[in-house]
């Protein structure tokens, strides 16, 4: 087998870099359900700082991030809209229903991320004081979003969303994973994207590289309500400044090389449309993930990606079979060369 693997089935599998476990070594800590842990301070207040929220939280996880958000949201009975492709739906154990009590309304997303206002409008009652329907109480975005190819929604887009909750008196809450992916891809402040939401969840584990953790940033009291979900979670977490350490390294140097993601990506894209066999759209990547299909007869996507694994290329299937490659801190130019001429040669 290829001794130099080529990890591409996500930007989850990125490792600490060798400043964040000195950071980690010496990191001042304490007790942080105590509130004790100085560490864990500094990140959450640099996090709300960078996204211009009066306060953060950090979470063990992404998923954890985006229950507790949707249960600091949404009473019992209440519905949350989210996007059928989001991962809030299909990838986080149906948590908002089983620990929240809150139904999730799916609505169809779009090629590009977006809900539509009209499919959204539809899920509202005419009459809310109708006692047979359950209300919404939460809009969830997912920016960028993950299983549309990694695509980034418009400012004017989120305004219109802004628009369209605070009419109807419903919270928006965006599951901004990779914020910083769609930050750098537009060339704007991620203040500039969360300023539409009420609340945001952001990893600093996938493209920012760090070992663990995602945070949520909004309003103090929100953070607060947050606090309290998390505790009952069981997602309290004691000298949690080993972790938070690492996330101050993420925030403060691993931002702007995100660009490197992104011109991987468009390589990684450009490359496999030329490939016999292969279809992949590259003019669709606007960040560090990238979909292709199998179109030669000989190939089932499972076979490809078996295939592809036993020569060092790691990449999976991600919905409706297409393929998923996810370039990051561990995938480099040549790296993405090599991955390339890989798939090339299978499919010849
Ligand atoms: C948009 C978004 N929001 C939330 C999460 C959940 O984060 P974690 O709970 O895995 O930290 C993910 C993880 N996404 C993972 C990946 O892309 O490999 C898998 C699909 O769950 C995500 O992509």
């Amino acid at each position: 087998d290829n001794l130099d693997k080529i990890e591409m089935r996500s930007d989850t599998f990125t490792l600490p870099t060798p400043e964040m476990m000195e950071a980690m070594v010496h990191a001042e800590l304490g007790d942080d359900v105590y509130g004790e842990d100085v560490t864990v301070k500094r990140l959450e207040a640099r996090a709300a700082e960078m996204l211009g929220k009066e306060a953060a939280i950090l979470m063990p996880s992404g998923t954890m991030a985006n229950l507790a958000s949707i249960m600091a949201h949404c009473p019992r009975g209440s519905k949350v809209l989210v996007g059928d492709e989001s991962d809030i739906y299909i990838y986080e154990a149906g948590g908002a229903a089983v620990c929240g009590g809150v139904m999730y309304e799916p609505v169809k997303t779009q090629a590009d991320g977006r809900l539509d206002l009209e499919d959204l409008q539809r899920v509202f009652p005419r009459d809310p004081a109708d006692p047979q329907f359950a209300l919404p109480a939460l809009l969830c975005l997912e920016n960028p979003h993950n299983r549309m190819g990694g695509r980034v929604l418009p400012l004017s887009y989120l305004e219109e969303i802004r628009a369209f909750a605070s009419e109807r008196q419903i919270a928006v809450h965006m599951d901004g994973a990779r914020i910083w992916n769609a930050a750098v891809a537009m060339g704007v402040p991620a203040a500039a994207i969360a300023q539409y939401a009420d609340s945001v969840q952001f990893c600093l584990s996938k493209g920012l590289s760090a070992p663990i953790g995602s945070m949520v940033v909004g309003s103090e009291a929100f953070i607060g309500d947050v606090y309290r979900i998390r505790k009952m979670l069981g997602g309290g977490m004691r000298q949690a400044g080993v972790i938070a350490a690492a996330g101050l390294v993420s925030l403060n140097k691993m931002i702007e090389r995100l660009a490197e993601d992104h011109e991987n990506a468009k390589k990684l894209a450009l490359g496999l449309s030329d490939i016999p066999g292969i279809s992949c759209d590259h003019h669709a990547v606007e960040t560090n993930i990238v979909f292709f299909r199998v179109t030669d007869p000989r190939f089932t996507w499972e076979r490809l990606v078996e295939e592809l694994r036993h020569k060092g290329v790691f990449v999976d299937e991600l919905g409706h079979g297409r393929i998923r490659a996810v370039t990051h801190a561990g995938t480099s130019s040549r790296h993405i060369e090599q991955a390339v001429a890989v798939i090339k040669e299978t499919l010849a």
